[in-house]
């Protein structure tokens, strides 16, 4: 098992709670991850004016989730048992970075200007979320689950986006790869069992609130999509 992991900490890829959970609410998952908006992008029938809008709208949103990075970043310091967590959470927070500058790049090259971007309802809503989590009150088991659950819904959706049958536009190929490509899969990976080990030695009540936030996060990502169609 990689990096020394066993069943007891909850590391099993097949039985862990995350796993479960993946299955125990599929259709919910697959309803974030194949959205109308990234089937469109994959059979390669995508509006360019609802990607520019999902672009404004996201770059928006990954400066409120660097944010959230940072926070869950210092309850890892403060509540992880496990010290690597903090390593794989800083090296998440630089490679944000890449994305606000990436963002800035992409929206160039379509002719976007993210300089008077308000944000849309479902957008602030997210945001807003992403705040409540920030708080101190919040167990590190649920802000790294949501933190995992987050980041695997672009992962998975993109990567869907790249599959060998899939008639992805080349001009969005680009955008598909910076959440689809293997190096983040298996961040997703890593992250799964970072929440995996947490959830292992929570409590019961714990369980359950972050169960709630797991479903709260992939409504919220469904509403973010839908905000795409305008
Ligand atoms: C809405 C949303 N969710 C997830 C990600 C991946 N960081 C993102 N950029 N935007």
């Amino acid at each position: 098992m990689e990096g020394g992991e066993s069943k007891k900490d909850g590391g099993d890829e097949c039985g862990g709670t995350i796993e479960i959970w993946l299955r125990k609410h599929a259709l919910n998952f697959t309803r974030a991850t194949r959205h109308p908006f990234i089937l469109s992008i994959r059979d390669g029938s995508v509006d360019i004016a609802s990607f520019k809008r999902w672009l404004e709208q996201d770059y928006l949103f990954v400066r409120a989730f660097v944010a959230f990075a940072a926070s869950v970043l210092i309850k890892a310091c403060k509540e992880s048992e496990n010290g690597s967590d903090m390593e794989v959470l800083l090296q998440g927070i630089s490679a944000l970075s890449d994305e606000l500058a990436w963002f800035k790049s992409e929206a160039e090259k379509w002719g976007v200007s993210l300089s008077g971007v308000s944000p849309q309802p479902a957008n602030l809503s997210y945001c807003r979320f992403l705040d409540s989590l920030m708080s101190q009150e919040v167990e590190y088991t649920v802000a790294i689950t949501a933190f995992w659950a987050i980041e695997t819904v672009y992962q998975d959706s993109f990567a869907y986006c790249l599959e060998v049958e899939s008639k992805t536009p080349h001009e969005l190929k680009e955008t598909c790869k910076r959440w689809g490509n293997a190096a983040f899969g298996h961040y997703c990976r890593t992250l799964q069992k970072m929440a995996n080990r947490q959830l292992h030695k929570a409590p019961g009540d714990v369980i359950k609130k972050t169960e709630a936030t797991f479903l709260q996060v992939l409504d919220k990502e469904i509403d973010f999509w839908n905000m795409s169609h305008g």
